[in-house]
Formats: structure tokens, C-alpha cells, sequence
């Protein structure tokens, strides 16, 4: 559902409005059941502070009239009826309105949730890019978690016990002011202890959430598939979990002092009240007998039992409000880091004016006009909190280099001048096969990253079919472009699901026809349970050549105008290869295609091929026409093609064009340098 957050135009920095008035937005939906909510309290509240009432009525007129009368048995019966009608009225008013302050609370955070998850998939690629994955998860997971007690419990219990508090002291006054007044005597203090107590709590709060943070950061870090390889690589495992415990240690270490501080506060706080009933008795023999003021004929024994009920009433409301002042004292703090979260305005967003590419059988026409391309400066977030060096304690024992790292990511050097594209300008026609050639970091991947609008081009423009991808819909867009990456990502699901992905709805025909041409059905229905078998978390259990071809069938089954292909022979071996080939020759028939190649098969075949260097366009041609030209091509293509002897290099060795190859030493791999 979206909600006021959602909604709500981002603020300029400086204007955020006031969390609380966003807090109040947040709950605005739910407005009707908080007024029934309001009620609830209000009526159990001035029913509960009847009951001292009738406590007294039970005691001056029915058991010992004050007039000396005999007991009135009658009356007794009422009051007592009353007296028993009460709480279990008060308690029918409770369940419901428990049932109405959880649903409320619960719905609230759960439109949180919602507007924040989808406030981040709306982020641009380079937030992603420039943002420890653990720093967003735990402000999605702990920081929302943590503020879920306020919108469910934490506002009713301060309605509630307000309610009461203010209901119970004008009882009090009613029944005598003099005895309020002891009852109150040390309140000031009290409120000024608080304070103190409440900025030391909530210092403690931030602290303790951002070791969570760090310890969602590390656990996202070490245990995910990637991490654990890494550690096993470089047998990092026991600094892994050394780093996670000292980290542990400091988060248990702050639990106990937020849970300690203000504890000897509370306690006298406490035995205050305890004692209090002792008082009062004294205070009203001094009251009756007239040694403090005028004497008081009212201070009755009925007076007096009702007065220290309501005194012993008040105890839990007064001391749970203090407690729930600190709460919400911590909780204003992560309410402040989600909502900094989204007022973070995607800088890639779809024009208001955006209009669908229209269709057509043969467009697919890519236009790079005059692009220059800068790498966006990475976002700092205010919440952002500096972790401390990684491995600190292991480090400096074993003398180790100590990485910092940040929950914000250190800006990535860019090529010359800032510019990772300068000037670039090319056309590759409806259909075409267009090659990008170049060495490494020459900005083919950022080349192909601006067509699906991953990044914007900072200066120029980049057309589909002769219409800026700025003025497209991102729907229309996504539609028109597809990639196979180098490393094709896979979701923890069944393979005929990752497939489907492409296209939801395709049938299962469908997603096997995309299988076969992709040359990855027979392999699939190898596994004991064909396309229902789970890949595993990123598609682990597959080969990457099983991955790459999956990927190709995604695209297949998508039948985009266009498709952007890193080719990954690094990642393939001999065998494998060649089915990929015959998958991808599959894929771009038809279709216009630009591919950051490593094949010389791929090059060899293609329309026109674009050599990059340091971010220039520097050459283009067809493989005939730069040879000839004598320039980077044809560097290229003796360094790294053995002037066309060579198709490419794979893990277990070198392809010849002639299909000959040569396996390299064992756990050596060969890796492509172009
Ligand atoms: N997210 C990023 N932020 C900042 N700079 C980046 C980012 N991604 C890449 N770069 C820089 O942009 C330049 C071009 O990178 P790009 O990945 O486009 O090169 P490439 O030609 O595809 O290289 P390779 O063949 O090694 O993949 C490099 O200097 C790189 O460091």
C-alpha cells in the first residue's frame, strides 16, 4: 500500500519536515480506529476512576455510615455490583482495544516497509554500488523493527497511562488536595533525574544500533556465498569470526548498559511510592487531629482507603511512562535513519512526460550522440556511521594491513579528467551486430551500462529508434533492452522460475523452447527434478557455462528489440563453450546486438566494431577495414588474438580458430586482458 512517506514529495535538506509530523502522517490512514482507540482509553480510564468512588460510598454510607448508622445492605449490594461491573467492562474495552492498537501498529510499519523497499528499487544502480548491502538491510530490517514498538505499543501505552495519571489526579484532588500534595512533593525531582537518565539512554540506543548495523554488515559480508569463499581462499575464517565476536561483545556489552542505566533510578522511584501510603496515614493524623492546618472533618476512613488505592494506582502508569519517555526518546533516532532513507531522490527517474517506444519490427537503432560520461560522487548519508578498522584487534597483533571501510564506499577512480566517456558518438543500425573492443577499463561495460539507463548520460544523449532513452518509459525501456552479463545473477529458486523471470506468465512451452535454443534443456532435464530444480543462493550449483546459458534463455523468452552481451569466456571452458556460442548466434539473430567482445569468432562476424580507449572513441570500422588501418584493432589483434590464430581463452586453456587448443597448467587460469 502506499502511503503519506511514499508519497510525500522529498524535502530539500534543511526542510525534512519534523519526524514526529511525519511519524503523524505515517498513522494519518488509520485515523478511524484511532479515535476509537482514543475512546476506548478514555472510557476505561473515567470507569476506573469511578471505582475508588464506590470504594469510599462501601465504607462512610454502606458498611460504617459516617452518620452512625446501621450498615446499609441494600446500597452495599449496588456498589458492590458496580464495583464488579467495572473491570469486566474495562477489561472488554481492553481486548479490543489491544486488538485495534497491534493492527494499527502493525499495518503501519508493514506500509514502512513497503514504501521503503520500494522507495530503494527505485534508487539508481550507483546507490547500490557505493552502499554496504548489510548497511541497507539492517536499516530495513533492525531499524524498522526497532521503531515497531512505538507504532504498536509505545503510543497507546502513553495515551493510556496519560489518560490515567491525569484521570487518577483529579480523583485525588477531589478526594483531598493536601494528600495530593504529598503524593506529588517529589515529582520535580523526579522529572529532572528522568531527563538525565533519558539523554544517557538514548546516546546508548544509537551506539547499539549501529553495531547492529556493523553486525549485519559482517554477517551479509562473511556468510554469504562470495564471503565464505573468500575467507576460505585466504583462510580468513577464524578472523571472520573473531571480528564477529568482538563486535558481539560490544553489542552485549551496550545491551546491559542501556538495560542498567536508570535502573537505581527506577528503584527509588519505586520504593518513593511504596512508602508513600505510609506517609499519607501520618500526614491525616496530623490532618484530623488539626496539627497541620485547619482540621478536616472530610478525611474520612472511607476518604482515606480510596485515596491510597488510587495513589497505589497511579505507581504503575507514572513509573511506565518515564520508562516509555526513554523509548521514544530511542526510537525519534531510527524513525530519523529510515526516513533518510527515503528522502533520498533517485537520481534516475522517469519523466513526467515519458511516452512507450513504439513498436516496431524492424527498429532497434542505437544512437550514442556526443556522450560524455562522468561516474556520479557516492551519496554520504548523515546516519552513515564510520566503522571502525576491519579486523582491528587480529590486525594489530598480526601486524596486518588495516582496510577502513565505511557504510558509504570510497569514490571509485575514474579515467582522466573525471570523464570515463569523452565525446563518444556511434550508430549501430536495426539488426546490426556491433562489437566493442578495448583494453581493460577503457569504459565498454559504462558504454553499454547508459542504453538500459543504469547510469544517465552526463552530457549528449544516448536514442533507441531516434527517441532520447531519457524521454521513455523505464517500462518501455526495460522492455526494448536485454543483457546477458558476464555474471549472470540467479535468485534462490527453481530454474524454470529464473527463467521465467524474463517474461511472468510465459508458459512452461514457452520456457522450454527458450531452454532449447539456449542449449540448456538437455542439462536441465538432467537434474532429478528438471525445471524444478533449485539453483541455490546466485545460482551456485550451476556451472558458469549453465549459468550463461540460462541467462541467454531469459533473453530468448524476453525477445527483446535490443541485447547487450558481455561475453564471459573467461568464465567458460572448451567444452562449454562452444554450446554457449551456438546459443548466443541463437540470441542476437535478428536483433540488434552490441557485445563487449572476447571472441574472435564474435568480432570477426560483426557489422562494425567500435575500439575504446580511455574513455575516446578512438576507431570503428569493420574487422577487414581496421585491420588495414594498421591502429588498436590491430594491436588488439595480435596481443590478444594471435593475428587471428587464436578464437579466445578459456579456463582450461586457448581456443584455436582452427579448433585445436591447448589446455594451460592445471588450476592456471587464462584470462583475457582485452
Ligand atoms: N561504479 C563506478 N564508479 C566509479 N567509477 C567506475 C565505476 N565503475 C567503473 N568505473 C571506472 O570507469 C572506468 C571504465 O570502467 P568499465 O567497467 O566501463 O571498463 P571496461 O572497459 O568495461 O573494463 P573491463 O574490460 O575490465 O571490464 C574504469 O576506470 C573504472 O574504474
Amino acid at each position: 500500500m502506499s502511503v503519506a512517506v511514499a508519497e510525500a514529495p522529498p524535502a530539500a535538506p534543511g526542510r525534512t519536515p519534523p519526524v514526529l509530523r511525519r511519524i503523524a502522517g505515517l498513522l494519518a490512514p488509520y485515523k478511524g480506529p484511532m479515535l476509537l482507540v482514543l475512546l476506548a482509553v478514555v472510557v476505561a480510564a473515567v470507569l476506573t476512576s469511578i471505582v475508588p468512588f464506590l470504594t469510599r460510598a462501601v465504607f462512610d454510607d454502606a458498611l460504617f455510615p459516617t452518620d452512625g448508622g446501621p450498615v446499609n445492605l441494600g446500597l452495599l449490594v449496588w456498589l458492590v455490583a458496580g464495583m464488579i461491573a467495572i473491570p469486566l467492562v474495562t477489561a472488554m474495552i481492553g481486548i479490543a482495544q489491544n486488538y485495534l492498537t497491534t493492527k494499527i501498529g502493525n499495518s503501519a510499519m508493514a506500509d514502512l516497509r513497503s514504501a521503503l523497499f520500494a522507495h530503494l528499487q527505485r534508487m539508481e544502480l550507483a546507490f547500490f554500488t557505493a552502499t554496504k548491502t548489510g548497511a541497507i538491510q539492517s536499516r530495513l530490517a533492525n531499524d524498522v523493527a526497532g521503531v515497531r514498538t512505538v507504532l504498536t505499543d509505545t503510543a497507546t501505552t502513553i495515551l493510556q497511562n496519560s489518560v490515567t495519571v491525569v484521570s487518577a489526579f483529579i480523583a485525588m484532588i477531589l478526594l483531598s488536595w493536601q494528600l495530593t500534595v504529598i503524593t506529588l512533593i517529589l515529582m520535580p525531582l523526579f522529572v529532572f533525574i528522568q531527563v538525565r537518565v533519558g539523554r544517557r539512554r538514548q546516546r546508548l540506543a544509537r551506539r547499539t544500533q549501529e553495531s547492529l548495523s556493523e553486525m549485519t554488515a559482517i554477517t551479509e559480508e562473511a556468510l554469504s556465498v562470495s564471503g565464505i569463499l573468500l575467507a576460505k581462499v585466504f583462510n580468513r575464517a577464524e578472523a571472520e569470526t573473531e571480528r564477529y565476536r568482538l563486535e558481539n561483545q560490544n553489542q552485549t556489552r551496550l545491551q546491559l548498559e542501556a538495560a542498567m542505566t536508570g535502573r537505581a533510578f527506577f528503584a527509588i522511584v519505586q520504593t518513593f511510592f511504596a512508602i508513600t501510603p505510609a506517609l499519607i496515614y501520618l500526614v491525616a493524623g496530623f490532618l484530623i487531629t488539626g496539627k497541620i492546618g485547619a482540621g478536616s472533618d472530610l478525611l474520612t476512613a472511607g476518604t482515606l482507603v480510596a485515596f491510597t488505592t488510587l495513589q497505589a494506582r497511579l505507581q504503575m502508569p507514572l513509573v511506565q511512562l518515564m520508562r516509555v519517555t526513554l523509548d521514544v526518546q530511542t526510537s525519534l533516532a531510527l524513525f530519523g535513519r529510515i526516513f533518510e532513507y527515503l528522502d533520498l531522490e533517485p537520481a534516475i527517474v522517469e519523466r513526467p512526460d515519458a511516452h512507450p517506444l513504439p513498436a516496431s519490427h524492424h527498429g532497434g537503432r542505437i544512437e550514442f550522440d556526443h556522450v560524455w560520461f562522468r561516474y556520479p560522487e557516492p551519496r554520504t548519508l548523515a546516519g552513515a556511521t564510520p566503522a571502525g578498522p576491519r579486523f582491528a584487534t587480529v590486525a594489530a597483533t598480526e601486524g596486518a594491513e588495516l582496510v577502513e571501510e565505511t557504510e558509504t564506499a570510497e569514490p571509485v577512480e575514474s579515467a582522466l579528467d573525471g570523464w570515463t566517456l569523452r565525446d563518444v558518438g556511434f550508430t549501430v543500425e536495426p539488426g546490426q551486430m556491433a562489437a566493442i573492443v578495448g583494453p581493460s577499463g577503457s569504459g565498454k561495460t559504462t558504454t553499454t551500462y547508459l542504453v538500459p539507463r543504469f547510469y544517465d548520460a552526463t552530457e549528449g544523449a544516448v536514442r533507441i529508434d531516434g527517441i532520447d532513452v531519457r524521454d521513455l518509459t523505464m517500462g518501455s525501456l526495460a522492455e526494448a533492452v536485454g543483457m546477458v552479463t558476464q555474471e549472470p545473477y540467479l535468485f534462490h529458486g527453481t530454474i524454470g522460475d529464473n527463467i521465467a523471470y524474463a517474461r511472468p506468465g510465459a508458459t512452461r512451452a514457452e520456457i522450454e523452447q527458450a531452454a532449447r535454443d539456449a542449449n540448456i534443456h538437455d542439462r536441465i532435464m538432467s537434474f532429478a527434478d528438471g525445471y524444478d530444480t533449485i539453483t541455490g543462493e546466485r545460482g551456485y550449483r550451476l556451472s558458469g557455462g549453465e549459468k550463461q546459458r540460462l541467462a541467454i534463455a531469459r533473453v530468448l523468452l524476453m525477445n527483446p528489440r535490443v541485447l547487450i552481451l558481455d561475453e564471459a569466456t573467461s568464465a567458460l571452458d572448451t567444452e562449454t563453450e562452444r554450446l554457449v556460442q551456438e546459443a548466443l548466434d541463437r540470441a542476437t539473430r535478428g536483433r540488434t546486438t552490441i557485445a563487449i567482445a572476447h571472441r574472435l569468432s564474435t568480432i570477426q562476424n560483426a557489422d562494425v566494431i567500435f575500439g575504446l580507449e580511455d574513455g575516446i572513441l578512438v576507431e570503428q570500422g569493420t574487422h577487414a577495414e581496421l585491420l588495414a588501418r594498421g591502429g588498436l584493432y590491430a594491436r588488439l589483434y595480435v596481443e590478444q588474438f594471435g593475428s587471428g590464430q587464436v578464437e579466445g581463452r578459456f579456463t582450461d586453456g586457448v581456443l584455436f580458430a582452427d579448433g585445436t587448443k591447448i589446455c594451460e597448467r592445471p588450476g592456471r587460469r587464462a584470462d583475457v586482458a582485452v
